[in-house]
């Protein structure tokens, strides 16, 4: 199984509606290059471009996703279509991320559940998620998560339980913190024996440099492919068996005392 990571410059020089155009045509390229591409967090307005979130929010099945499911079946890729600011019917935004199937089906929502911004920005603007998200692809189950979420170890453990054996992390973190996107994303792969891939955004947006070095961490926590600090696509070859192997060969999950369901 191959995955692209599209790790795109967010920069407000740039409308959301040519950003949007650009980004359809990169996953087009994917087309007989990979089976699973993903995109960042927020990717049309920027993860820290607040005042945004409200101007540009968009209904579930708004412009995005149009594009997004148009995008996907003209590639024959399944596209984890990183997320959107989701204005829900009773007016209530959230961080969702899409998925679509080959087929340009959506397959899975899912809505961040732990905001960033501590006392403001998404922290206040957006809504919690609520639910776990998993979605069957034909090698591999893969479990949701959007950025700030990659510190919560527990998300991850319940998206294991759940049957995840890859783990897609959509984000836009900032360069300040880095060092721990990558600790984090092998740290998520050790202990959850599972794949991790975690695309985030370059550039600068509201003022904040983001980090880059989208990331491929297999179920041993070896690196398999890092992006560096621009925009780049990172392809990598998996083999989702290794998921298991990895599992029968060291069975620390089998170990677990607390919190086993
Ligand atoms: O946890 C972090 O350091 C970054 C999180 C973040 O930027 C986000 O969730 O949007």
């Amino acid at each position: 199984m191959r995955a692209s990571l599209i790790q795109i410059a967010v920069e407000e020089g740039e409308s959301v509606e040519s950003r949007r155009g650009r980004v359809a045509s990169l996953v087009r390229e994917q087309a007989g290059a990979a089976d699973l591409v993903v995109l960042p967090e927020l990717w049309t307005t920027g993860a820290f471009a607040y005042e945004a979130f409200t101007d540009q929010a968009e209904p579930l099945e708004g412009p995005t996703y149009e594009a997004m499911a148009k995008a996907a079946s003209d590639a024959g890729v399944w596209l984890h279509a990183g997320s959107i600011p989701e204005r829900d019917p009773d007016g209530s935004l959230y961080n969702t991320s899409l998925v679509f199937s080959p087929s340009g089906e959506l397959k899975a929502a899912y809505r961040k559940i732990h905001r960033f911004g501590f006392d403001k920005g998404e922290a206040v603007l957006m809504g919690a998620g609520r639910d776990l998200v998993t979605v069957r692809l034909p090698e591999t189950t893969v479990g949701l998560a959007t950025c700030y979420d990659l510190r919560f170890p527990e998300l991850f453990r319940g998206l294991v339980d759940a049957g995840a054996e890859t783990l897609v992390v959509s984000a836009g973190w900032p360069e300040r913190r880095r060092a721990h996107w990558t600790l984090l994303a092998q740290a998520r792969a050790v202990e959850n024996q599972a794949f991790v891939l975690a695309c985030g955004t370059a550039g600068t947006h509201a003022g904040v440099p983001q980090a880059g070095h989208s990331i491929v961490v297999d179920p041993w926590g070896e690196v398999l492919g890092q992006a560096g600090p621009g925009e780049e696509i990172l392809t990598v070859g998996l083999d989702p068996a290794k998921v298991a192997t990895t599992r029968e060969q060291f069975p620390a999950l089998k170990d677990r005392v607390l919190g086993r369901r």
